[in-house]
């Protein structure tokens, strides 16, 4: 059983597969408190989830729900021809790791499963690898943050690194450039291919010039470093 927060259909609005038509399965609870969380009521668990039709309409379900469950909502109200992706995002998704290994399967989305993850339980990622398509992988960086998530970070990129996989890092004028060297380096050690995507802090009230300092910075270790914003919060979307 899993407790959800919201399942809706929407572009997606960040890293790599920006713009790519999606269905998104909120999930509800998160092991990390970053202070930019633009999702903080995913945060705790509860009692409903809302389901956004194709038509805008709402449909409220209670929590938890079972995989078979899941599985049927999902086919009674979308036709997936028109998702070529599925997200699973939170809160974090890997803290429902054994629910996600039972449903994902099920489900046989017949197009990509993404999983967004804040990149902290390698041996839950480990879990659900086979079900899996596609990794956006965080790497938190200081100040957003009180702990250093390093370490697991690399643990875990180590593993992604065997499907299609990308860093997320939200950035702003408060990261330091050595805690920043700290992370691409991490990221080089396991595969300087990887794509890294630069993710302004919403809302944008400050210069640009240190995006593309940290751009230039990350380009001397790695091969594709983007710059792209939350494409939903400048589309108004959800
Ligand atoms: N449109 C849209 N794209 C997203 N990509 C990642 C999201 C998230 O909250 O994890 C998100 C979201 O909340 N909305
Ligand atoms: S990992 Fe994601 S959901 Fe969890 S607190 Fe950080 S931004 Fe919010
Ligand atoms: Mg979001």
């Amino acid at each position: 059983m899993a407790n959800i927060v919201e399942i809706f259909p929407s572009l997606q609005g960040e890293g790599l597969y920006a713009g790519v038509s999606t269905l998104f399965i909120r999930f509800s609870g998160c092991n990390l408190n970053c202070s930019y969380c633009d999702t903080e009521d995913a945060r705790e668990k509860k009692e409903r989830f809302t389901v956004t039709k194709e038509d805008g309409s709402l449909l409220e379900f209670l929590n938890p729900v079972t995989p078979e469950k899941l599985v049927e909502i999902l086919r009674e109200n979308y036709d997936f021809t028109y998702y070529p992706q599925l997200a699973l995002t939170g809160g974090e998704p890997l803290l429902h790791a054994s629910f996600l290994k039972e449903f994902l399967p099920k489900l046989s989305y017949p197009g990509e499963v993404l999983l967004e993850t804040n990149g902290t339980l390698p041996d839950k990622l480990n879990e659900v690898l086979n079900s899996v398509d596609i990794i956006s992988q965080d790497f938190k960086l200081k100040p957003f943050i009180d702990e250093d998530c390093f370490a697991l970070h690399r643990e875990f990129l180590q593993i992604a690194a065997r499907k299609k996989v990308y860093v997320k890092m939200v950035i702003s004028p408060e990261v330091q450039d050595l805690e920043f060297n700290g992370a691409i380096n991490e990221i080089a050690l396991v595969n300087s291919k990887i794509p890294l995507i630069l993710q302004p802090v919403m809302p944008i009230n400050y210069s640009l010039d240190f995006l593309f300092q940290k751009q230039k910075m990350a380009l001397k270790k790695l091969w594709d470093v983007r710059i792209i914003p939350q494409v939903h919060k400048l589309l108004q979307l959800k």
